[in-house]
């Protein structure tokens, strides 16, 4: 079965055993095991804390949560009321469709509209869907994003939000780069102090590397990214998610987090495109589209960590 649904999650299989699994609560793509040209064998891309709550407690330590309408505390009026990182990635999803079925890809829709949960947080009518795709060596994420509003006022009743895929890579964090990164504009959320995470840093290294604790959203980014280590690496594309967002707690910051486990932060890099600078805004009626893309690359081989 290309599309099984259980136990709150959905779970799809491609006909030359690639797999993804999707939580409904919070739209996580809790796993995508994937070969890539060299090697047919599946193996796990993602980095899943083992403490990691996956029962719909609490935003999974993992995968690819979902961020949205804001990305880390609350910074427009209107999400006032949210909490880090915003609602998406804790509210339960509907399984909507299969949007495809074949060889080129094993596909489906997942939506999100405002709950009594969130509508006590949050007032903005919205629609999300969220569209993962899985190709023989690939998989994709569209989030969409709907304003429903009916309002037809001047000026007119927008809907302003950030949103980002908050994708948890599984590596060897001591060796991993991520490229190309240099010459660009990030903003360091590891400094103490509100005026040094407010002023721009312009990155020099070739390769960004997370040997210690790093915190940095580079803002207009390239859109297409290479997390690369010894012997393996992705690619990561983006559309319409403007920055990137590159995260590693060390064990500084790591070993505070309830739910990571032991040692976890030594096997992953988040590398999270998204629009975090700014709000990307849509008028009644509108939609807006963010897309990642991930890819093994040629030459990867899998990890034993
Ligand atoms: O612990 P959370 O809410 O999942 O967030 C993890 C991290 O997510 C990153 O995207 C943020 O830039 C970090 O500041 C944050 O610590």
């Amino acid at each position: 079965m290309p599309v099984e649904q259980k136990e709150g999650k959905v779970v799809l299989t491609h006909p030359k055993g690639a797999s993804a699994e999707i939580l409904l609560y919070g739209a996580t793509v809790i796993s995508w095991k994937s070969g890539n040209k060299i090697s047919s064998t599946p193996v796990e891309r993602l980095f899943v804390s083992s403490k990691a709550a996956v029962d719909g407690s609490k935003a999974v330590r993992g995968g690819i949560p979902v961020v949205f309408p804001n990305f880390g505390a609350p910074a427009h009026p209107e999400h006032a009321k949210l909490s880090q990182h915003g609602f998406a990635r804790s509210a339960v999803w509907t399984f909507d469709s299969i949007v495809m079925d074949n060889e080129a890809g094993v596909s489906v829709r997942l939506t999100l509209t405002p709950t009594p949960d969130i509508m006590v947080q949050y007032f903005r009518p919205f629609h999300l869907a969220y569209v993962v795709t899985l190709a023989e060596h690939q998989l994709s994420t569209d989030l969409h994003v709907k304003n429903t509003s009916q309002t037809t006022s001047t000026p007119p009743d927008a809907l302003e939000f950030q949103a980002l895929l908050h994708t948890y890579i599984r590596a060897p964090t001591s060796e991993v780069l991520v490229y190309p990164l240099s010459g660009g504009k990030y903003y360091d959320k590891t400094e103490s102090t509100e005026e040094a995470r407010s002023q721009p840093k312009e990155e020099t290294r070739t390769g960004v590397d997370v040997k210690k604790f790093t915190d940095s959203v580079y803002e207009n980014a390239p859109g297409k990214y290479q997390v690369i280590w010894p012997g393996g690496g992705l690619e990561i594309k983006a559309k319409n998610f403007k920055d990137v967002v590159v995260w590693n707690p060390s064990q500084e910051a790591g070993s505070k987090l309830a739910d990571m486990e032991e040692g976890g932060w030594e096997r992953f890099v988040c590398v999270e495109p998204g629009y975090v600078r700014g709000f990307a805004r849509l008028n009644p009626g509108e939609t807006w589209v963010g897309q990642q893309v991930l890819t093994p690359l040629d030459g990867d081989r899998p990890l034993a960590l």
